[in-house]
Protein backbone atom coordinates (compact mmCIF):
# COMPACT_ATOMS: atom_id res chain seq x y z
CA UNK A 1 0.00 0.00 0.00
CA UNK A 2 2.97 2.29 -0.89
CA UNK A 3 0.77 4.84 -2.56
CA UNK A 4 -2.10 5.08 0.03
CA UNK A 5 -0.48 6.39 2.73
CA UNK A 6 -2.47 6.22 6.01
CA UNK A 7 -4.23 2.43 4.58
CA UNK A 8 -2.68 -0.66 6.57
CA UNK A 9 -2.63 -4.14 5.02
CA UNK A 10 -5.43 -6.30 7.42
CA UNK A 11 -6.19 -9.27 5.34
CA UNK A 12 -4.26 -10.55 2.22
CA UNK A 13 -4.71 -11.43 -0.90
CA UNK A 14 -4.12 -14.77 -1.11
CA UNK A 15 -5.48 -14.61 2.90
CA UNK A 16 -8.98 -14.33 0.86
CA UNK A 17 -8.36 -16.75 -1.87
CA UNK A 18 -7.60 -19.56 0.13
CA UNK A 19 -10.70 -18.64 2.85
CA UNK A 20 -12.76 -18.61 -0.21
CA UNK A 21 -11.66 -22.07 -1.42
CA UNK A 22 -12.53 -23.09 2.24
CA UNK A 23 -15.78 -21.61 2.51
CA UNK A 24 -17.00 -22.39 -1.19
CA UNK A 25 -16.20 -25.81 -0.04
CA UNK A 26 -18.47 -25.93 3.07
CA UNK A 27 -21.49 -24.49 1.09
CA UNK A 28 -20.62 -26.70 -2.02
CA UNK A 29 -21.05 -29.87 0.45
CA UNK A 30 -23.80 -28.35 2.52
CA UNK A 31 -25.85 -27.49 -0.56
CA UNK A 32 -24.82 -30.64 -2.90
CA UNK A 33 -28.42 -32.42 -2.35
CA UNK A 34 -31.27 -29.47 -3.11
CA UNK A 35 -32.30 -27.47 -6.08
CA UNK A 36 -29.68 -24.74 -7.70
CA UNK A 37 -28.85 -22.35 -4.69
CA UNK A 38 -30.18 -18.55 -5.28
CA UNK A 39 -27.20 -16.86 -4.35
CA UNK A 40 -28.48 -13.31 -3.75
CA UNK A 41 -25.09 -10.80 -3.27
CA UNK A 42 -25.57 -7.62 -1.65
CA UNK A 43 -24.44 -4.63 -3.48
CA UNK A 44 -22.18 -2.92 -3.47
CA UNK A 45 -19.75 -4.17 -1.22
CA UNK A 46 -20.34 -7.50 -1.76
CA UNK A 47 -19.46 -7.47 -5.89
CA UNK A 48 -15.88 -8.47 -5.59
CA UNK A 49 -16.36 -11.44 -2.86
CA UNK A 50 -19.40 -12.80 -5.10
CA UNK A 51 -17.80 -12.75 -7.87
CA UNK A 52 -14.74 -15.00 -6.46
CA UNK A 53 -17.20 -17.20 -4.48
CA UNK A 54 -19.63 -18.42 -7.16
CA UNK A 55 -16.76 -19.22 -9.31
CA UNK A 56 -15.17 -21.59 -6.33
CA UNK A 57 -18.67 -23.40 -5.96
CA UNK A 58 -18.70 -26.94 -7.39
CA UNK A 59 -22.57 -26.89 -6.98
CA UNK A 60 -25.33 -25.20 -9.72
CA UNK A 61 -26.81 -21.89 -8.31
CA UNK A 62 -28.79 -18.78 -10.04
CA UNK A 63 -27.05 -14.87 -8.93
CA UNK A 64 -29.11 -12.57 -7.99
CA UNK A 65 -28.44 -8.96 -6.70
CA UNK A 66 -29.96 -6.25 -4.46
CA UNK A 67 -28.34 -3.08 -3.62
CA UNK A 68 -28.34 -1.74 0.35
CA UNK A 69 -27.43 1.13 1.46
CA UNK A 70 -27.40 3.01 5.23
CA UNK A 71 -23.23 4.17 5.43
CA UNK A 72 -23.13 6.60 2.28
CA UNK A 73 -20.25 8.72 2.95
CA UNK A 74 -19.86 8.12 6.67
CA UNK A 75 -18.02 5.52 8.59
CA UNK A 76 -21.33 4.82 10.84
CA UNK A 77 -24.34 3.27 9.95
CA UNK A 78 -27.45 6.50 9.72
CA UNK A 79 -29.70 4.22 10.83
CA UNK A 80 -31.81 3.41 7.50
CA UNK A 81 -31.05 0.85 5.37
CA UNK A 82 -32.54 2.20 1.81
CA UNK A 83 -33.24 -1.63 -0.34
CA UNK A 84 -33.26 -1.40 -4.17
CA UNK A 85 -34.42 -3.94 -6.77
CA UNK A 86 -36.62 -6.49 -7.10
CA UNK A 87 -36.11 -10.31 -6.62
CA UNK A 88 -38.72 -13.31 -6.49
CA UNK A 89 -37.46 -15.69 -3.88
CA UNK A 90 -40.37 -18.03 -3.07
CA UNK A 91 -39.66 -21.57 -2.59
CA UNK A 92 -35.52 -20.73 -3.07
CA UNK A 93 -32.58 -22.07 -1.40
CA UNK A 94 -31.16 -18.59 -0.52
CA UNK A 95 -27.63 -17.66 0.37
CA UNK A 96 -27.55 -14.00 0.96
CA UNK A 97 -23.79 -12.89 0.22
CA UNK A 98 -22.25 -9.26 2.57
CA UNK A 99 -18.91 -8.30 2.62
CA UNK A 100 -19.18 -7.26 6.00
CA UNK A 101 -21.63 -7.56 8.85
CA UNK A 102 -20.72 -4.60 11.19
CA UNK A 103 -24.18 -3.59 13.37
CA UNK A 104 -26.26 -6.03 11.83
CA UNK A 105 -28.87 -3.50 10.99
CA UNK A 106 -28.65 -4.29 7.09
CA UNK A 107 -28.90 -7.98 7.36
CA UNK A 108 -31.40 -8.42 9.25
CA UNK A 109 -33.22 -5.33 7.15
CA UNK A 110 -32.36 -7.72 4.13
CA UNK A 111 -33.42 -10.75 5.73
CA UNK A 112 -37.13 -9.59 7.16
CA UNK A 113 -37.51 -8.11 3.83
CA UNK A 114 -37.05 -11.71 1.92
CA UNK A 115 -38.92 -13.77 4.35
CA UNK A 116 -42.52 -11.58 3.19
CA UNK A 117 -41.80 -14.09 0.14
CA UNK A 118 -41.80 -16.97 1.77
CA UNK A 119 -38.52 -18.32 1.07
CA UNK A 120 -37.24 -22.44 1.38
CA UNK A 121 -34.80 -21.41 3.00
CA UNK A 122 -32.12 -18.48 3.73
CA UNK A 123 -28.78 -18.69 5.11
CA UNK A 124 -25.79 -16.06 5.02
CA UNK A 125 -22.24 -15.71 4.49
CA UNK A 126 -20.11 -13.14 5.14
CA UNK A 127 -16.57 -12.46 4.17
CA UNK A 128 -16.18 -10.18 6.96
CA UNK A 129 -18.14 -10.25 10.44
CA UNK A 130 -17.35 -7.48 13.36
CA UNK A 131 -19.29 -9.00 15.94
CA UNK A 132 -17.35 -6.69 18.66
CA UNK A 133 -20.21 -3.88 17.02
CA UNK A 134 -22.99 -5.84 16.72
CA UNK A 135 -26.47 -4.04 17.53
CA UNK A 136 -29.12 -6.26 15.57
CA UNK A 137 -28.55 -10.42 16.46
CA UNK A 138 -27.11 -12.00 13.67
CA UNK A 139 -25.00 -15.24 13.59
CA UNK A 140 -23.65 -15.91 9.98
CA UNK A 141 -24.02 -19.23 8.69
CA UNK A 142 -20.77 -19.04 6.82
CA UNK A 143 -17.80 -16.79 7.71
CA UNK A 144 -14.73 -15.57 6.10
CA UNK A 145 -12.89 -13.27 8.68
CA UNK A 146 -13.78 -12.24 12.11
CA UNK A 147 -12.38 -8.31 12.57
CA UNK A 148 -11.80 -6.18 15.33
CA UNK A 149 -14.24 -3.09 15.55
CA UNK A 150 -12.25 -1.10 12.92
CA UNK A 151 -13.04 0.44 10.00
CA UNK A 152 -11.99 -1.36 7.23
CA UNK A 153 -11.93 -0.96 3.10
CA UNK A 154 -10.78 -2.76 -0.06
CA UNK A 155 -12.09 -5.96 -2.03
CA UNK A 156 -15.57 -4.41 -2.48
CA UNK A 157 -15.59 -2.32 0.73
CA UNK A 158 -15.58 1.28 0.67
CA UNK A 159 -14.64 4.31 2.52
CA UNK A 160 -16.38 7.30 1.48
CA UNK A 161 -16.73 5.74 -2.35
CA UNK A 162 -12.93 4.92 -1.71
CA UNK A 163 -10.52 1.89 -2.20
CA UNK A 164 -13.69 -0.76 -3.28
CA UNK A 165 -10.64 -1.44 -6.03
CA UNK A 166 -8.01 -3.06 -4.00
CA UNK A 167 -7.51 -6.84 -3.90
CA UNK A 168 -6.99 -6.95 0.27
CA UNK A 169 -8.73 -5.66 3.48
CA UNK A 170 -7.00 -2.30 4.67
CA UNK A 171 -7.73 -0.81 7.99
CA UNK A 172 -8.27 2.58 7.14
CA UNK A 173 -6.91 5.24 9.34
CA UNK A 174 -8.88 7.62 11.54
O1 LIG B 1 -24.09 -4.38 9.60
P1 LIG B 1 -24.23 -2.98 9.13
O2 LIG B 1 -23.83 -2.00 10.21
O3 LIG B 1 -25.57 -2.66 8.58
O4 LIG B 1 -23.13 -2.75 7.99
C1 LIG B 1 -22.93 -3.64 6.93
C2 LIG B 1 -23.39 -3.08 5.62
O5 LIG B 1 -22.82 -1.79 5.41
C3 LIG B 1 -22.15 -1.73 4.17
O6 LIG B 1 -23.02 -1.25 3.16
P2 LIG B 1 -23.10 0.30 2.76
O7 LIG B 1 -24.30 0.94 3.38
O8 LIG B 1 -21.78 0.96 3.04
O9 LIG B 1 -23.35 0.23 1.21
P3 LIG B 1 -22.28 -0.23 0.09
O10 LIG B 1 -22.19 -1.73 0.17
O11 LIG B 1 -22.87 0.23 -1.18
O12 LIG B 1 -20.97 0.43 0.40
C4 LIG B 1 -21.77 -3.15 3.90
O13 LIG B 1 -21.57 -3.39 2.53
C5 LIG B 1 -22.92 -3.94 4.48
O14 LIG B 1 -23.95 -4.12 3.53
O1 LIG C 1 -15.76 -1.37 8.34
C1 LIG C 1 -16.49 -1.13 7.33
N1 LIG C 1 -15.92 -0.75 6.15
C2 LIG C 1 -16.65 -0.46 5.05
N2 LIG C 1 -17.98 -0.53 5.02
C3 LIG C 1 -18.60 -0.90 6.16
N3 LIG C 1 -19.90 -1.05 6.41
C4 LIG C 1 -20.02 -1.43 7.65
N4 LIG C 1 -18.82 -1.54 8.26
C5 LIG C 1 -17.90 -1.21 7.33
MG1 LIG D 1 -20.24 1.34 1.98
Amino acid sequence: MKDSPGLTPLITTTQIRKRIAVLAGQISHDFDSREPLMIVSILKGSFMFTADLVRALSIPCTIDFLQASSYGTRRSSSGTVAITGSITVKGRHVLLVEDIIDTGLTINRIVDHLRLQQPSSIRICTLLDKPAARRFPCTPDYTGFRIDNIFVAGYGLDDRERYRELPCIVAVER
